[in-house]
């Protein structure tokens, strides 16, 4: 049976903006996530990531709705030691060295929880992939071995629950590849681990499953694929005359687009199984080829459609592979 580690019902956060307005940061969210999944918060400037993940930390209270961590509300869970964050600032000694940093905090652990295991500082310095700049002085790292140094903070009482609060944001493609060249390195051992980003690659290519958000709402929770699926359907193309064409265009009502490109047609459809069984067995359709939307084209549709009109959100963050 698996555990649930972090339940959300109904998990609203207001604040006060500007002249008495009020700012709905998050708005509703239900949300489950499974021990041992590893889960993307995937949404643009100012959805909500950084308002919802500050509530699973118990780092700040709902204004109305609940979030459970373990079965215990949240601000509850994060004393335990069970839960871990990286966040995107702050928190590191600068004059200290790599090795000084995570031996201070694990000692720091140990003090404060002698019923707990002693970290174990190679381990976490292993892990995090900082075992090589262990005699740096945290000034001196770049800002993706910072990041990394602060996942192995992180992973020094050995948490359940890992949160990473855009880990990336600012790094370099060789600094992102690396940071999460460690975290795969980590996970498949049953921690839990929770990331906000705008990457839509970093989503793909690391979560086992996507939440996205916008204006303060889940509209989209899957894996990248079913994501995909779910926002606006796939494209089939043939090579077809225009005579078939016109009644495929009367025979499925459900088509929603059809471009023509370098002697193929393109049909976009909800249903694209039945949309090919049409086409193979009711037209001169040939080369047929069926393919899923990326993850970019579901993202803009499903934030738009969220979208409030008063709201200059940017869209996202492409990322680049090399
Ligand atoms: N302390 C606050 N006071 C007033 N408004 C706030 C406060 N914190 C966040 N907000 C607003 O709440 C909304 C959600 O912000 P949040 O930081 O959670 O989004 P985000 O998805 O993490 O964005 P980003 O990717 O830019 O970090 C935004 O409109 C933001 O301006």
């Amino acid at each position: 049976m698996n555990t649930t580690a972090i339940r959300a019902t109904g998990l609203s956060k207001e604040f006060k903006g500007q002249h008495g307005s009020t700012v709905r940061a998050v708005d509703g969210i239900d949300l489950s996530i499974d021990a041992g999944e590893v889960v993307a918060f995937l949404g643009p400037n100012g959805a909500g990531k950084t308002t919802t993940i500050d509530m699973i930390l118990g780092l700040s209270e709902p204004t109305s709705g609940s979030v459970e961590v373990f079965g215990r509300p949240a601000t509850e869970t994060a004393s335990t030691g069970r839960v871990a964050a990286v966040t995107q600032t702050g928190g590191l000694l600068a004059d200290y060295t790599v090795e000084e940093m995570v031996r201070v905090v694990a000692s720091i652990f140990a003090s404060g929880a002698p019923d707990r295991e002693i970290p174990d500082v190679a381990d976490a310095m292993a892990r995090a992939n900082i075992t090589g700049i262990a005699d740096r002085k945290v000034s001196k790292c770049s800002g993706g071995e910072q990041q990394r140094l602060k996942f192995a903070l992180a992973l020094l009482p050995d948490p359940d629950l890992i949160v990473l609060d855009e880990p990336t944001a600012g790094m370099d493609v060789e600094s992102r590849r690396a940071f999460w060249a460690a975290m795969r390195a980590d996970a498949g051992q049953g921690r839990t681990v929770l990331f906000a980003t705008h990457y839509l690659e970093e989503a793909d290519d690391f979560a086992d499953r996507i939440v996205m958000i916008a204006h303060g709402k889940v509209v989209a929770d899957g894996s990248a694929d079913s994501i995909r699926a779910q926002a606006s359907g796939r494209t089939v193309s043939a090579i077809i005359d225009d005579a078939d064409l016109d009644t495929v265009r009367v025979a499925v009502p459900t088509l929603t687009d059809i471009t023509r490109r370098g002697g193929r047609a393109y049909l976009t459809c909800a249903d694209s199984d039945a949309l090919a069984r049409y086409l193979l067995a009711n037209t001169g359709a040939r080369d047929l080829e069926i393919t899923a939307h990326n993850l970019e084209d579901a993202f803009v549709a499903l934030t738009s459609d969220a979208s409030d009109p008063s709201d200059s959100a940017e869209p996202f963050e492409a990322f680049e592979r090399n």
